[in-house]
């Protein structure tokens, strides 16, 4: 990333629906503002509270395929019956700009990246138990039992692929989890590793 585009710096969160990947970079941008959050195109139809242009650019299918066909996205895929995607233009002008840019993304997109981008950093949420996942889902009041339910199946998955990426972090107390996100992004020297960060952190964070 420093080569292709200045100082800035792409950084990949991932992880299953309800992980708390969302609440988790809430509170890092509450810390930390100057980070830049990527914000999503989608065919979802909005929540209640979702923000057009705030939450996520909500598209009809037609109007995110004329983004697809035309290049205007750095990666998107299907999930749970919905397309999503990276608007392009934003954040390749953002890290020009030497910002450090977050995409909170699903596993297939999280891929692409890994293979346009091999130099960002990517980051995998873990929950505690799918149990606690799935009250997590259910808990957020947000989506349909059909929902929920591909959303659990898609996660099992998703989980799989856990050791794909360079760090994982287990989401189980979420002041505690932000903690180590924290710790990932701006390292202290003077810091011991925490042994709640997978190991694979302590080897490979850049
Ligand atoms: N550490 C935690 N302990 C308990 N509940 C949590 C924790 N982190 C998040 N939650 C709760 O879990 C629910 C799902 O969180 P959130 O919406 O942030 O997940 P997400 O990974 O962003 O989901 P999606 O990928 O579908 O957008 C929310 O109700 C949130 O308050
Ligand atoms: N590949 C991409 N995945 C994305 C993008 N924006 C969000 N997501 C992921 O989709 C699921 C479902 O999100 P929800 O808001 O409907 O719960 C979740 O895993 C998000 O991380 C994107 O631009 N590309």
């Amino acid at each position: 990333m420093q080569e292709r585009w200045s100082s800035g710096r792409l950084i990949v969160l991932t992880g299953p629906s309800g992980v708390g990947k969302g609440t988790l970079l809430k509170a890092l941008m509450t810390r930390h503002p100057e980070l830049y959050l990527s914000i999503s195109a989608t065919t979802r139809a909005p929540r209640p509270g979702e923000v057009d242009g705030q939450h996520y650019l909500f598209l009809s299918r037609a109007e995110f395929q004329a983004l697809v066909d035309q290049g205007e996205l750095l990666e998107w895929a299907e999930f749970a019956g919905n397309c999503y995607g990276t608007p392009r233009r934003p954040v390749e002008a953002a890290v020009q700009e030497g910002k450090w840019v977050i995409l909170e993304i699903e596993l297939e997109g999280a891929r692409q990246i890994r293979d346009t981008f091999p130099e960002a950093l990517r980051i995998f949420v873990l929950p505690p138990s799918l149990h606690e996942l799935e009250h997590r889902l259910r808990g957020r009041g947000q989506d349909s039992e059909e929902a929920i339910a591909r959303r659990l199946e898609r996660a099992r998955a998703e989980i799989n692929a856990a050791d794909e990426f360079d760090v994982q972090v287990v989401n189980d107390d979420l002041g505690l989890a932000l903690d180590r996100i924290e710790r990932i992004l701006f390292p202290a020297a003077d810091t011991l590793p925490d042994p709640a960060i997978a190991l694979s952190e302590r080897v490979k964070t850049p």
